[in-house]
This record gives structure tokens, C-alpha cells and sequence, in this order.
């Protein structure tokens, strides 16, 4: 790859695709091991898919990323040593869920204990549970049932052990809550893997003590900022790495605006932008099989904005779940810590966004806001400041909350594919992460991972241990040592 006039030349041992939270935990580690780096972010900003923005006359609204949970610990550890404090999710009250008939039930726990079809969905959740205890989340290939089980979409699973209808009402929400997707779109397989790289499924789906526990004071973009700070110049954004060359002596990366030369480098992003970037020579068939069964889920983010959290006055949560034909699956209450405003905050995700997102901005506000007053009465229809993000439109993100595997990605691709590196390309994401795949700790633990190959290879080992790492546990303590005060 040929230097084009007016290009600027840059030179470092490593670059660095990508400033998500994978792509900086990378830089990061590489930082703390006194390994020159370049980083590179096709967008204005750093954070990727946690995006925060301060809000004229309010507070942080997270429009991406934005929950972390106690067990995930390398986010949790990174934010400390930055000083980003987290605050718990609002929850006390009674939950709402609205059914698909427009019933509304107040419950507390999991789901309306007598509700249709609970029961029916308890039992195949807690066989999930069972399944995934037997995957193995480092070397899935090595499941005992992998291929079986990759070989089927969630919805022929569910369809095989229930016919009743309202438990697959409840499991068709849960898999559009989790992957933003349609279980017809979805390999079982990842979905065990899935469930048993966040710890089981009630880790996924709960609030206190699980993945949806708690919030930063800042917005989940702070310490993603704060890393950025920290590494100063080396992060160069608005860069989108257009074409990547590598061969026996390094890579090249060409930019809009320059060619890096490194002799390694991390590649941290989404599949689909994998795809959307110029390899020579091409991807290997494994890796460009993977990629191509790894569509990115459909997801959009509302928040409506109120005076004060409103519906507290009358014992409810904010928490609700909604059936019916309306966009928005779940709400949560997002008010800032202090509670001197209220948010409630909508997903619209899976088949639900694709009618959304055909709507006019007027509509889609009625719609959501309809949703709201469903939940939380004519108050809720009534905010002081709404606000959106649809994902899909996101000319980076493309899509959220993660990418998904469809039958037979897994088992036809992933052994090599997953991320087992390609010569001096190494492979970050959430996507690459064997534990919280698909969370922003499963980013940082995939960005340390890709960075102790990179380490091992120019200590003059071959790097080449990537799938069989686990997540970057080997320099960590070294990675979260330095600075910066705790939670
Ligand atoms: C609506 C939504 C809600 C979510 N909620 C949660 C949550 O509550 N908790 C949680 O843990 N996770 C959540 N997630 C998931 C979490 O945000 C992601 O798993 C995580 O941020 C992914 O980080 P990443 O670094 O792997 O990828 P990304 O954040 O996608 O980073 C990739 C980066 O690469 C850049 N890029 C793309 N192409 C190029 C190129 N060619 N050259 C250079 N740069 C490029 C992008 O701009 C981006 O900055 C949510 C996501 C969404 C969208």
C-alpha cells in the first residue's frame, strides 16, 4: 500500500482500530506497558456504542450502552481507576406489564407470578440455564452439543418444548430485549453461549446484583472519555481506517488523511465494519464466514423527560414490560441519582423497530409516548424534553446493542473465524468476548485480550494464543494498578 500525496506517514509499533471501549482498553494496556500505539476513530468522539450526552437544561442521557453490573469487574475496575462512580438503578415499587390484550398488571420480581404463560416460561428459561452450564465459553467448539444446537434458531427450540402461546409471547420479548432480535433470526447455540458468558440468564434479564444493577454519575461514557484524556494525541479521531494491507513484516492502515505503519494491529470493531474495510490480501474464508453470519441486532433508545419522577407518588417502579403492538418492549426509570427530575426510558427493538423506524418523528414520539401513558398514566404523555436514537442509523454502530450469530455461523466458522488472530491482525469487540459478550465489560475485556497477544507476539512469542485466552486476565492487575480513586 502505496504513501497518496498530502497523506501524513505515521509511525508506531502498534495501531489501533477503533475507539470503542474495546479499542481503548487495547490502547490502554498498551499504554501501561510502555508500547508505542496509534489509535484510530472514524468518529468525532470516543465511546462507540455508549454514547452520553448532556442535554440542554438536563443531565447525562446515555443513548447507547449505560448499565453495569457487580460481576462485571474489569468495567467496573477500569471506571474506578478513573474515578467514575456508579449509582443503583431506580427500581423500588411495583413493576408494570402491559399485555398484549392491554391488560396492565402490577408485580414485583420476574414477572406477574400467576400472569399467562409465566410458568411455561420459567421451564424453558431455567433449561436454557441448564444448557448453557455445558457451554464452554473460551473454546465453544468444544460444547458437547455444539453443533446440534447451532444447527437450530431459538424459536424452533422454544417451539419443540411448549405450544402455549403465551410463553412464547414472553420468551419472544426476552430474546428482543437481549439481542434485538427475532428468535427466528437467532442460533440457539448463541444464545446458550451467550446466557453462560454473562452467568446465567437471570444475570442478563434482573436488575439488583445483575446486569442492569447500576449507573455512572457521569454517564457510561466518562471513563471511556477519561482513557482518551489519558492517552492524548494517540488517539486521533474522525480517521476511519479505509483499507488495512498486512503481510510477514506488518501492517499498513490507510485513513482518509494518513498511512499508519505498525508492525501489529488491533482491529476493534463490529463485524459489519470489519466487512466495511478493504483487506489485502482478503480475509481468510473463516474469518469472512463469521462475519457474514454476524448481523448487528435492531435497536432504538427513547427517553422522555420529566418535572419529577411522577409516577412514584403512586408506588410504581418506572420498570414495566409491554406486549402489545406498540414499539416500545420494556421502560425502565432512568431519573438522575438525586431524583430531582423524572426519565423513563424506552427500548424499541427487534421486529418492533422495523415498523418504528418507517415512522415520521411525529409519529414515532406519539407511539412511544402511547406506550408511556400505558404504563404510567396521562402524565407520562406529557414530557418536558423527549429525545431518540435509532441504532441502526448510526453510521458506525449500524446497529445494537451487539451483533448476533445466525445457524451456523458458530459451527462453520467459528474455531478460526472467531477471533483467532490473521498474521499481525488481532481481533477486539464485545463480539471476541468470552464472558459479557456483547456488554461493555465483555469491550474491555476483549481489548486487553487482543492487547496481551499483541504483547506476547512482540516479545517475540508468535501471539497466536487468542481463542484460547481468557479474556485478558493475564496482565490485568498490571492494566488496573496505577491511579485514580475508587467507586
Ligand atoms: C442501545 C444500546 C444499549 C446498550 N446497553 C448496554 C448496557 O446497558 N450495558 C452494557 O454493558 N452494554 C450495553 N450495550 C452494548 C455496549 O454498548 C457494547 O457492547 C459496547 O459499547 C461495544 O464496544 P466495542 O468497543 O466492542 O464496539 P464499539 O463501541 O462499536 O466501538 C467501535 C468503534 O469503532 C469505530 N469505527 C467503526 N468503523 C471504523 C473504521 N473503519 N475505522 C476506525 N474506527 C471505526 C466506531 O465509531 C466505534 O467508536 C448497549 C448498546 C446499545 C446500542
Amino acid at each position: 500500500m502505496e504513501r497518496q500525496s498530502g497523506t501524513r506517514l505515521i509511525e508506531s509499533d502498534v495501531v489501533v482500530v477503533g475507539g470503542g471501549y474495546a479499542g481503548l482498553a487495547a490502547a490502554l494496556r498498551l499504554h501501561d506497558n510502555a508500547v508505542d500505539f496509534t489509535l484510530v476513530e472514524a468518529s468525532d468522539r470516543v465511546g462507540g456504542r455508549v454514547l452520553t450526552e448532556i442535554r440542554p437544561g438536563g443531565g447525562p442521557v446515555d443513548h447507547g450502552g449505560q448499565w453495569v453490573g457487580p460481576t462485571q469487574t474489569r468495567l467496573l475496575e477500569l471506571a474506578a481507576r478513573f474515578g467514575c462512580r456508579t449509582f443503583p438503578t431506580w427500581e423500588k415499587g411495583s413493576h408494570i406489564e402491559v399485555w398484549h390484550d392491554g391488560t396492565r398488571v402490577p408485580y414485583t420480581g420476574t414477572a406477574p407470578a400467576d400472569g399467562p404463560g409465566t410458568a411455561e416460561y420459567v421451564r424453558v428459561t431455567e433449561l436454557l440455564d441448564e444448557f448453557a452450564r455445558t457451554v464452554d465459553t473460551v473454546r465453544p467448539w468444544r460444547t458437547a452439543r455444539f453443533e446440534e444446537w447451532d444447527a437450530r434458531t431459538a424459536q424452533s427450540f422454544f417451539r419443540s418444548e411448549t405450544d402455549d402461546a403465551d410463553a412464547l409471547r414472553r420468551l419472544a420479548l426476552a430474546v428482543q430485549g437481549l439481542w434485538c432480535a427475532e428468535p427466528d433470526e437467532i442460533s440457539l447455540f448463541h444464545v446458550l453461549f451467550y446466557i453462560a458468558a454473562a452467568g446465567g440468564f437471570e444475570q442478563l434479564m434482573e436488575t439488583r446484583g445483575c446486569a442492569q444493577d447500576s449507573r455512572f454519575a457521569t454517564g457510561a461514557a466518562g471513563p471511556a472519555r477519561a482513557v482518551a484524556a489519558l492517552l492524548g494525541d494517540r488517539v486521533r479521531l474522525g480517521e476511519r481506517a479505509l483499507a488495512i494491507a498486512y503481510d510477514a513484516d506488518g501492517v499498513r492502515v490507510r485513513t482518509p488523511t494518513s498511512l499508519l505503519r505498525a508492525r501489529r494491529a488491533i482491529v476493534a470493531l463490529p463485524p459489519h465494519a470489519v466487512r466495511a474495510v478493504d483487506f489485502a490480501p482478503p480475509l481468510p474464508a473463516a474469518r469472512d464466514g463469521w462475519l457474514s453470519h454476524s448481523p448487528m441486532g435492531r435497536v432504538a433508545k427513547v427517553h422522555a423527560v420529566y418535572d419529577t419522577p411522577f409516577w412514584r407518588e403512586e408506588g410504581l417502579s418506572g420498570v414495566a414490560t409491554l406486549y402489545g403492538d406498540g414499539p416500545i418492549g420494556v421502560v425502565f426509570d432512568n431519573s438522575p441519582e438525586d431524583g430531582s427530575y423524572g426519565v423513563l426510558v424506552g427500548f424499541v427493538y427487534g421486529g418492533r423497530l422495523d415498523g418504528f423506524a418507517a415512522l415520521d418523528e411525529a409519529d414515532r414520539r406519539a407511539a412511544v409516548l402511547d406506550g408511556l401513558v400505558s404504563v404510567a398514566g396521562p402524565r407520562a404523555g406529557r414530557p418536558r424534553d423527549y429525545t431518540e436514537k435509532i441504532w441502526t442509523r448510526d453510521p458506525f454502530a449500524r446497529g445494537g446493542y451487539e451483533a448476533y450469530a445466525t445457524p451456523g455461523g458458530w459451527s462453520g466458522h467459528g474455531e478460526c473465524g472467531w477471533r483467532e488472530p490473521t498474521g499481525p491482525l488481532h481481533w477486539a469487540g464485545t463480539e471476541t468476548a468470552s464472558e459479557w459478550n456483547g456488554y461493555i465489560d465483555g469491550a474491555v475485556s476483549s481489548g486487553y485480550r487482543a492487547a496481551d497477544e499483541v504483547l506476547a507476539g512482540l516479545d517475540g512469542a508468535d501471539g497466536s494464543g487468542g481463542a484460547d485466552e481468557v479474556d485478558g486476565r493475564g496482565r490485568a492487575g498490571e492494566a488496573n494498578g496505577s491511579g485514580g480513586a475508587a467507586r
